[in-house]
């Protein structure tokens, strides 16, 4: 009774077949009954002509040949399927009563596994097969194995870089060419460094140098944003996640995701959540940060910082009189105006509420401050923009207050508005479509501040 263990061998053995080459019937006979009792399906000729041929239908697993045969003999038959893509990987397995050993060389060297002495002794017959057999069904599980991972390599959205401990690309796949613009192979040999810009890239060299020199102590180096540089210039956005192995020498694994995209919608978002919807320019949120940058800026610097608050004169009457969709697009236009003064990268105009802007001067003091003042008030006056009802001109015009602070630490931000404000109302007092200045003052802040409870 068969053992359950040996099922599935003889299961494999089944599917084999074998081509038995030999022009001796007897010998045909002999070798095609031992190889069916092993549990292999066969196929005999008794010519070099007909074995190519059945080797060509069938594709047997291997092929018993005979050495000496009239007409085409057992070396120039094994040529030929050598030398035929359909049956150049089927291993041949000589028997001959030649057994010299410039015969045997002259076997393998035409590309035969193996070289079977006649007279034939079954058993070893036997054993020489199985032992082609399993080689041969290992080197094909291997093959199949690597051309797996060729096919998933190849096609995974992910690019993947192997590199070496110097930082040296060793190998790309195509998903990873294609992010970054180059043609197959174009990257093999090139240092990390030449894509990543030189702080991250002496990271990543220092980090493969720590693991190359002493491999045991490898970690994940994990995922994280990279600015890439793309073969025409461009820097793209991608996760790279590295993972050590050691194949023979230390190597990194890297794998590139591209984030260009989300990168872009995250940016967006950003500038959106930083700017006012109606008039395009900064919100306040945006100018508070701007503000508490540049304070922490002067207070180092010592340099002064020139606050700009501007309100629409009348503007409930303009709303009253045109309509509120005319005030909305008032606004817009007044908005424009004022940010086309904020020149320098240290300047923001921004929509601080309803009618009111601000607009923030560094390294700005009160004398340059108000000059940029007037020109904003006049500059919106000559857009003569109607205010049919305004009792101060027949255009709309706007009420300004400046302050100039240089700070210490015993300033606040608070402070530079309240007097900006308190300017401002003074120029509305004052007869409107004016600019007033006023110095930052902690007591009045004290008095605002208990007033607010
Ligand atoms: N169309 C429009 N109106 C707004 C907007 N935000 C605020 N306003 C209006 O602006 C007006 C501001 O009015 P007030 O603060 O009373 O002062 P004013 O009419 O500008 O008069 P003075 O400041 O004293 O010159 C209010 O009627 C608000 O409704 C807006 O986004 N669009």
């Amino acid at each position: 009774m068969m053992m359950p263990s040996a099922l599935p061998e003889l299961a494999a053995r089944r599917q084999a077949t074998i081509l038995i080459v030999d022009d001796a019937a007897d010998n045909l006979a002999v070798l095609r009954k031992l190889m069916s009792q092993q549990g292999y399906q066969t196929f005999v000729a008794s010519n070099g002509e007909r074995a190519l041929q059945i080797a060509r239908r069938v594709q047997p697993d291997l092929i018993l040949l005979d050495v000496v045969m009239p007409g085409m003999d057992g070396f120039e038959t094994c040529r030929q399927l050598k030398n035929h893509a359909a049956t150049q990987g089927i291993p041949v397995v000589f028997m001959s009563a030649r057994t010299e050993a410039d015969d045997v060389v002259a076997g393998f060297d035409l590309g035969a596994v193996d070289y079977i002495s006649k007279p034939l002794r079954l058993a070893e017959v036997g054993a020489r097969v199985r032992s082609q057999l399993q080689i041969r069904s290992r080197s094909e599980n291997q093959g199949e194995q690597a051309e797996r991972l060729r096919t998933i390599v190849n096609n995974m959205a992910e690019g993947l870089l192997i590199i070496e401990a110097d930082g040296r690309i060793q190998f790309t796949n195509p998903a990873c060419d294609k992010y970054l613009g180059y043609r197959e192979g174009e990257l093999a040999g090139r240092s990390i460094g030449e894509l990543l810009n030189p702080l991250v890239a002496r990271e990543y060299l220092d980090y493969f140098e720590r693991y190359g020199a002493a491999p045991e102590t490898a970690h994940s180096h994990g995922t994280r944003e990279v600015i890439i540089r793309h073969c025409d210039g461009r820097s793209v956005c991608m996760d790279l996640t590295l993972t050590p192995m050691y194949l023979r020498q230390p190597l990194f694994i890297g794998l590139l995701h591209d984030i260009t995209h989300h990168k872009l919608s995250e940016d967006a978002l950003q500038r959106a959540a930083m700017v006012d919807p109606l008039t395009k320019i900064a919100n306040r949120r945006h100018f508070d940060g701007f503000l508490e940058k540049e304070w922490q800026r002067a207070l180092r610097s010592g340099q002064p910082l020139s606050l700009v608050v501007l309100d629409v004169d009348h503007f409930k009457l303009y709303n009253d009189t045109l309509g509120h969709p005319a005030g909305d697009a008032c606004l817009a236009q007044v908005a424009q105006a004022v940010s086309s003064h904020a020149l320098r990268p240290t300047d923001l105009a921004a929509r601080y509420g309803g009618e009111e802007f601000v607009l923030l001067f560094a390294e700005t003091d009160a004398d340059s401050a108000h000059l940029l003042a007037e020109a904003i008030r006049a500059h919106i006056e000559a857009l003569q923009l109607p205010h049919p009802r305004s009792p101060t001109s027949p255009w709309i015009t706007v009420s300004i207050g400046v302050s100039t602070i240089h700070p210490n630490q015993f300033d606040s931000t608070e402070a530079l508005f309240v007097a900006a404000d308190r300017a401002m109302y003074v120029a509305k007092e004052g007869g409107r479509n004016q600019v007033r200045a006023n110095k930052p003052d902690s007591a009045a802040l004290d008095a605002v501040q208990a007033l607010m409870g």
